[in-house]
């Protein structure tokens, strides 16, 4: 910076010094003799305050060695404190021992940044120092009365001229008027700010000469920033605060702007500087772990939301839901648990033993397990027996033990033993009551826990639905069918709120679901324009299965949005305020279908619901929706491949045949169930004999009651609508086109004032797409308005007159 001065302007005095450079030893002499020459000031005017009264009286024979003073420093003291105290500046005349002091330390120390002194401060500190020695001097000479020594005869002289020119006042007005002029130029201070310092330097009059100089050091343009922090600490050290700190080294170094300006930078940066560079490193780490922060904010929002309000708690809606009390169950077999008649056991035992024996097959050990209504008799048959030889005389040992229902398993899977099963004489009832109340059905920690019954052990068999995840149910009529569905669905409404599941019922003998209307707006799903949420009319089964094949397409959506592999995890993350309902995230509901005679819609919709089905039952599992679909005959056109394939978890009843049997469980022995509940249940893989629960009619309608007469739902869950292909939905119809029954349709639902398609069906004894589609026909006549969800349409036309009208004039147009 100085080069460039000196290359672009001519050499000034003060470049001219600036660039003025001694060698180093030069530097050290020089130095050391300024030091040295400033101590000889600050010693000789310390000593002089006190010893010149003393002295003064030798000053006139100074020279003569014979006199002698009482300054320290002797005659050269008495000479210089005369000279620049007394004659001079008064006690302000010690900034001029500072400042040689100082200067000395410079060169002496030069190129080791002592003290943050440079060449351009020592310059600047002068310069300032002088000034300020002046002022001082002159502000002092007010008091020269007091002591001689204070201002100095050249501070009182200018004071006592510019008194003489422009009074006490004028001459006290002009000089605050330059120390506020050098205050706001070199600090920028306010008014208030200057007043504050002026005060207090003019109290501590020598300690801030020494503040200046120690200050000033530091507002050096050309110091780095390590500079810059080294001169905070040094001003730390002294007895200030922080905030004195701060401010005194502004306050000493007012007029150039340049420095004034980095003066003020360093003012600004200096508290921060030393942190930041120290902490560069730790607030690097730091932003990592506020990226990791920023990472969890949505985990951390949720969280919030919970500790704010709790999970989501879907049940919310029917916080006062009660489940119905177990007493709503019979108990059949009144506490007792199954009676072990001996006679019998022994006499079948026997009987086992003799016919295996004229058979050939001895037998090596025979265990009795007592089952509700078989007894499994477990052989070990004696070494050297083959199972195939027993299995292939199942027939001749059923005849011989003469009992329906003989089951031979050989072997038993996973023991190497053979099982006889004898149904017992008596055999008793599975109550609902005692599978629901049984721990394991109580402490099962599953989706959807249904309690099946009891197995040959005499234990309760409680299965996942969820994991099924379809089941395939078949069985002759009067074999417990309809009570193993109602086993089925009672299981769920025993174990889920009417918020977790819903059913979707499908009932063509229009009997065995009725019960369940009951709970139509707690628990049951339905199409938005229908009105009964059992569904009865195989035609409408079609929509629904469409419906709910788009039920599971949106909720694939909207687990793929939340990043979720099935509805266990996505409610779980809903519960925990994870999803924002704002987004079309809301609790998902387990769908269960049941259809109680699948055969009966094979034969009356055919393809057209087997494709859905196919569908549902392939993909619907990961969303929560389960089929349970029961069937009479479980011949392979009802039960086709693609079905089977699809439905791995299947329940027989008893079945007539063998053939039968194999179809319904890829396997015999359904045809060997002595019926009533007697049933064979497998996931795929072994099969496995359980007694089903039984529950009754008038069982189920107490449930149904007791549930219906809570506070409900508005309505049923609906469906997503779905229009069929056949539905009509071309409002284009010619009028010739039109139905034979349009007519009496309009008459009827005019009539009514309701533009619903089940009334026509009730009216005119219509089928549902027939009715759908004259419905549509009435709207594009301008009859009935547009579609409204699950409200009725609108009736446009307000009596018969105007319908006579209307239809009249549309002959004529
Ligand atoms: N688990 C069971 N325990 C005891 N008895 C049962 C059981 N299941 C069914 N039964 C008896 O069998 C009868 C017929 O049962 P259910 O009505 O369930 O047969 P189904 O197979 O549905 O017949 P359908 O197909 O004709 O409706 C019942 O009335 C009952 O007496």
């Amino acid at each position: 910076m100085a080069r460039k001065k000196k290359t672009s302007t001519p050499p000034s005095l003060i470049s001219k010094i600036k660039n003025f450079s001694l060698t180093r030893r030069q530097e050290v002499i020089l130095g050391s003799g300024l030091m040295a020459l400033g101590a000889i000031f600050f010693f000789s005017f310390l000593s002089f305050l006190f010893t010149w009264r003393e002295d003064q009286s030798e000053l006139v024979d100074l020279g003569n060695r014979a006199v002698v003073t009482k300054n320290w420093l002797n005659q050269l003291g008495a000479w210089l404190g005369d000279i620049f105290v007394y004659k001079g500046f008064g006690i302000a005349a010690f900034s001029i021992a500072v400042l040689t002091i100082l200067t000395g330390v410079y060169l002496f120390a030069a190129g080791k940044n002592f003290l943050s002194l440079s060449r351009k401060r020592i310059l600047q500190l002068w310069f300032w120092g002088l000034l300020l020695m002046i002022w001082l001097s002159v502000v002092l000479g007010y008091f020269h009365n007091y002591s001689a020594l204070l201002g100095g005869t050249v501070g009182f002289e200018i004071n006592d001229l510019l008194q003489d020119y422009v009074g006490l006042i004028g001459s006290i007005l002009i000089l605050t008027f330059f120390a506020i002029v050098y205050l706001t130029l070199r600090l920028k201070l306010t008014p208030e700010k200057i007043a504050a310092r002026f005060a207090k330097a003019k109290q501590t009059v020598e300690n801030s000469i020494e503040d200046v100089s120690s200050h000033i050091e530091s507002t050096d343009e050309e110091k780095d920033w390590e500079e810059s922090v080294t001169h905070t600490a040094t001003t730390t050290s002294e007895p200030t605060t922080e905030n004195e700190i701060k401010k005194q080294p502004t306050t000493m170094k007012s007029g150039d702007m340049e420095i004034n300006i980095a003066q003020e930078e360093e003012e600004e940066l200096s508290p921060e500087l030393e942190p930041t560079l120290k902490t560069t490193e730790k607030e690097v780490d730091l932003e990592v772990g506020e990226v990791i922060d920023e990472e969890q904010l949505i985990d951390n929002k949720a969280s919030k939301l919970v500790e704010d309000f709790g999970e989501f708690d879907p049940t919310l809606e029917l916080g006062n839901y009660q489940f119905p009390p177990i007493d709503l169950l019979k108990d059949y077999s009144q506490g007792k648990t199954i009676t072990i008649n001996e006679e019998e056991l022994a006499a079948n035992k026997d009987r086992i033993v003799e016919t295996l024996k004229n058979y050939k097959i001895g037998i090596a050990k025979i265990t009795a397990n007592i089952g509700p209504t078989v007894t499994l008799y477990e052989i070990v048959p004696e070494a050297g027996i083959r199972i195939s030889k027993i299995k292939n005389l199942e027939d001749d040992i059923a005849l011989s033990l003469s009992a329906l229902g003989i089951r031979i398993i050989a072997p038993i899977p996973g023991r190497g033993t053979i099982g006889i099963e004898v149904p017992n004489q008596k055999p008793s009832i599975v109550s609902m009551r005692s599978v629901i109340s049984s721990p394991k059905f109580q402490k099962a920690e599953m989706q959807l826990p249904i309690a099946l019954g009891k197995n040959i052990s005499n234990e309760t068999f409680v299965v996942d639905l969820a994991k099924m995840p379809h089941l395939l149910m078949a069985g002759a009529t009067g074999q417990g069918k309809s009570v193993g569905l109602n086993c089925i669905l009672t299981s769920l409404l025993y174990s889920k709120h009417p918020a977790e599941v819903k059913f979707v019922l499908v009932d063509p003998k229009k009997v065995e679901l009725t019960l369940f209307n009951k709970i139509e707006r707690h628990y049951l799903a339905k199409l938005p324009d229908s009105e009964d949420a059992i569904i009865t009319d195989n035609s409408k089964v079609i929509n629904t299965l469409n419906s709910l094949c788009i039920e599971m397409d949106q909720r694939y959506d909207i687990l793929k949005d939340a990043m979720c592999r099935n509805i266990k995890e996505y409610n779980a993350k809903f519960k925990s305020r994870k999803l924002n309902p704002a987004n079309g995230h809301k609790f998902l509901p387990y769908i269960v279908l049941v259809v109680d005679e699948f055969a009966d819609l094979i034969m009356t919709a055919g393809k057209e619901v087997e494709t859905p089905i196919a569908r549902l039952a392939q993909l619907a599992r990961a969303v929560g929706i389960h089929l349970i679909i029961a069937t009479q005959r479980p011949s392979v056109n009802v039960i086709t491949g693609m079905i089977k394939a699809n439905f791995p978890a299947r329940i027989s009843f008893r079945v007539m045949q063998k053939v039968d049997s194999r179809t319904i469980l890829d396997s015999g022995g359904a045809d060997q169930l002595i019926g009533r509940g007697d049933m064979l249940y497998t996931a795929g893989n072994e099969l496995i004999r359980i007694q089903c629960a039984f529950v009754d009619t008038p069982e189920v309608e107490k449930i149904t009651d007791f549930i219906g007469s809570q506070k409900a739902y508005p309505d049923a869950h609906l469906l997503p609508e779905y229009v069929g292909e056949d539905g009509g939905t071309s409002l284009d119809i010619s009028i010739e086109e039109r139905d034979s029954k349009f007519r009496d349709a309009a008459e009827v639902i005019i009539t009514a004032q309701q533009g619903s398609a089940s009334l026509l069906q009730r009216k005119l004894k219509l089928g549902y797409n027939r009715a759908g589609r004259i419905i549509d026909q009435l709207e594009a006549a301008g009859i009935v308005g547009p579609f409204e969800g699950s409200k009725a349409r609108q009736v446009l036309v307000p009596d018969l007159n105007s319908l006579e009208q209307l239809l009249n004039e549309e002959k004529n147009s």
